[in-house]
Parts: structure tokens; sequence; C-alpha cells
């Protein structure tokens, strides 16, 4: 039903790909603006904490959760990659570098050797050389 072999990787190149088709075969390009996809984009994240709202701190894993509340929870995270994911292409970023760049970005403003307690108020930032070396 997904065309998707079981075990094969999901990859954000995929998804994009099948939000574009999703939308030209229903002649939406002209509604999957940036701003639009913004504001799709919110929506589902209020949709997506709409299942937490007033359930109080819940544990990781949700042993507590029926099948069909997961289930839910599952499509409201997909709503929010696929936006994310169209939007970007939409703007002509590639998700997949400009993440992993953030990822190395991220180290080098909290490095390793610091502790936690110290992170919250410490943070080192990146040299050009170092941004200039990411590419
Ligand atoms: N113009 C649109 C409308 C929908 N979608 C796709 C992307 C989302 O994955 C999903 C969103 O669909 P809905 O707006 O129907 O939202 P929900 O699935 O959350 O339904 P509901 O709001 O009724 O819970 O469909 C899209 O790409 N472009």
């Amino acid at each position: 039903m997904t065309g998707f072999a079981e075990g094969e990787n999901v990859t954000l190149d995929l998804l994009k790909k099948k939000m574009a088709d999703f939308a030209k075969e229903r002649d939406w390009d002209q509604f999957h603006s940036p701003r639009n996809l913004l504001l799709a984009l919110v929506g589902e994240v209020g949709e997506l904490s709409e299942i937490f709202q007033w359930k109080g701190e819940v544990p990781k894993g949700l042993p507590d959760w029926k099948e069909e509340e997961k289930e839910h929870l599952g499509e409201e995270l997909s709503d929010v990659l696929l936006y994310l994911v169209r939007l970007s292409d939409i703007c002509g970023v590639d998700l997949g570098k400009a993440a992993l760049r953030k990822v190395e970005l991220n180290a080098i403003k909290y490095p390793v050797s610091q502790k936690q307690s110290e992170t919250t108020t410490t943070t080192t930032t990146a040299t050009n050389e170092e941004i200039a070396q990411l590419g």
C-alpha cells in the first residue's frame, strides 16, 4: 500500500518525490507556496500537541498508550515531517544536507567535554573557519 518494501530505508529524497508527485497529480502546486506550507506545518504541529495536551508527563516509549493512539501519533508526526520536507523543497533547501551541517554546528557549540550544567550557561561560537569547513 505504501509502495515500499519492508526494511528499505526511507530517505528524505523519497518523501520529497512522493510529496511532489502528490501535489502534481492533484494540480496542487499552485497551493504549495512557502507561506501556505509553513502555515500547514504549524497547524499540524498543533494537532500533534493536542495528542499530549492535558496528559501530564508520559513515560518514554508510551507503554500505556493504546495501539490506535500510537497510530494517530504516527500520523501527526508524519504530517509534520511531510510538510517540512515539502517546505524545504519548495524553498530550494537541501534539508538532509542542512540538517547534517546543523548537527556539526551544534557539536561545535556544545563540546562533549562540557558538563550538562555548563552548557546551559556557556556556549562556544563556531569560528568562520569551522563553518567554512562544513561547506
Ligand atoms: N493541500 C494539501 C493538503 C493535504 N496535504 C497532505 C499533507 C499532509 O500529510 C496531509 C494533511 O491532510 P489534512 O489537511 O486533511 O490533515 P489531516 O490528515 O491532519 O486531517 P485532519 O485535520 O482532518 O485530522 O495531506 C498536502 O500535501 N497538501
